[in-house]
């Protein structure tokens, strides 16, 4: 790994940039990019590497997801480094940083498929170093993956009911080893599903087989599959991939219209995106947090601006 060619940020000492306050009421108030006019408290300070816990979950305004001290070691390669980050209710949180800087590490960690060596990772469920994957779901955390992971065999809405699972009493699982539902459940869950698919402007195609629709629209539907488990927290890894401009100026109108009901963690690598949608951004460059704020604060940050050696944030 080569030397950071910047001063990095201590997630111990809070940047001199930000706002310190008392933890859990700690907020940055901001006008963010373009979705202005609107005040909106958003953000929460990154929070020191210990302290106490600072999510609950009887507390609608506290963090859905904080990491502290958070560092995660491959070998001798440390991918994460003392990473400080607290993902505010109902805002877009942006992760960003160059090639390498560990965005798909931290998702891993947040994800429960990579375990932290050091730090904590607290999320509804509690304070933890590492879950498991498949209790993300019952921690009101959902994902998209970089690849879409339809099933081709099962139609649209069959697709988004597996997304459901979370609220079905006889789980996906559990049908495959041939528990029954009732037609009540399977009625409720497919209710869910075509009101997902109707939120995503989708549900024409309900009745259709992945393979056979355009890529947009497939990408709309993966979304559907994990709004439908209406998650508290959803972490979005690159959704932008493989989108026109057109597209992806409709995939940021719909982002935002995501905090009406959660917190959104997104990692991606198009700047206009990140900057147009997130409320507060956290740059990571070699593992560390260089920098975090508002869009308009990391965009002119002069460590953000090394970090991406010319690339242009904008
Ligand atoms: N499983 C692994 N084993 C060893 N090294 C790893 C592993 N996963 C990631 N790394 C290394 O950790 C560092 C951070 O990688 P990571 O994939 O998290 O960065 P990134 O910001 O997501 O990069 P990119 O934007 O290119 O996807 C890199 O140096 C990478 O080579």
């Amino acid at each position: 790994m080569r030397a950071p060619s910047h001063s990095v940020h201590n997630s111990d000492q809070p940047r001199p940039r930000f706002r310190t306050h008392p933890p859990t009421t700690s907020v940055l108030v901001a006008q963010c990019g373009d979705w202005s006019p609107r005040t909106k408290v958003v953000g929460v300070t990154p929070p020191r590497a210990t302290g106490e816990p600072l999510v609950d979950a009887s507390d609608p305004t506290s963090p859905e997801l904080v990491l502290r001290g958070a560092t995660v070691r491959f070998g001798g390669l440390t991918a994460l480094s003392e990473v400080g980050l607290a993902v505010a209710p109902r805002t877009v949180h942006g992760v960003i940083g160059p090639n390498g800087a560990g965005k798909t590490t931290l998702f891993n960690v947040v994800c429960g498929f990579v375990a932290l060596d050091e730090g904590t990772l607290e999320l509804r469920g509690g304070e933890r170093r590492r879950h498991r994957p498949h209790h993300l779901a019952g921690l009101g955390v959902a994902r998209t993956l970089q690849g879409l992971g339809l099933f081709d065999r099962l139609t649209v809405l069959d697709n988004v009911v597996v997304g459901a699972d979370r609220h079905a009493r006889t789980g996906f699982l559990g049908s495959l080893a041939g528990l029954p539902r009732s037609s009540r459940e399977e009625r409720r869950l497919r209710g869910r599903a075509r009101d997902a698919l109707a939120a995503l402007d989708v549900l024409e195609h309900a009745d259709r087989y992945p393979p056979s629709l355009p890529y947009p629209v497939r990408k709309r539907v993966a979304l559907a599959r994990v709004l439908v488990a209406e998650p508290d927290l959803l972490l979005l890894d690159e959704p932008a991939s493989g989108l026109s401009s057109d597209e992806m100026g409709d995939l940021g109108d719909l982002i935002r219209g995501l905090t009406d009901r959660m917190a959104v963690m997104l990692v991606e690598h198009h700047m206009d995106l990140v900057m147009r949608v997130c409320d507060e951004i956290t740059v990571l460059d070699f593992g560390r947090v260089i920098a975090h704020g508002t869009p308009d604060v990391v965009r002119n940050d002069p460590a953000v601006l090394a970090a991406y050696l010319g690339e242009v944030v904008d």
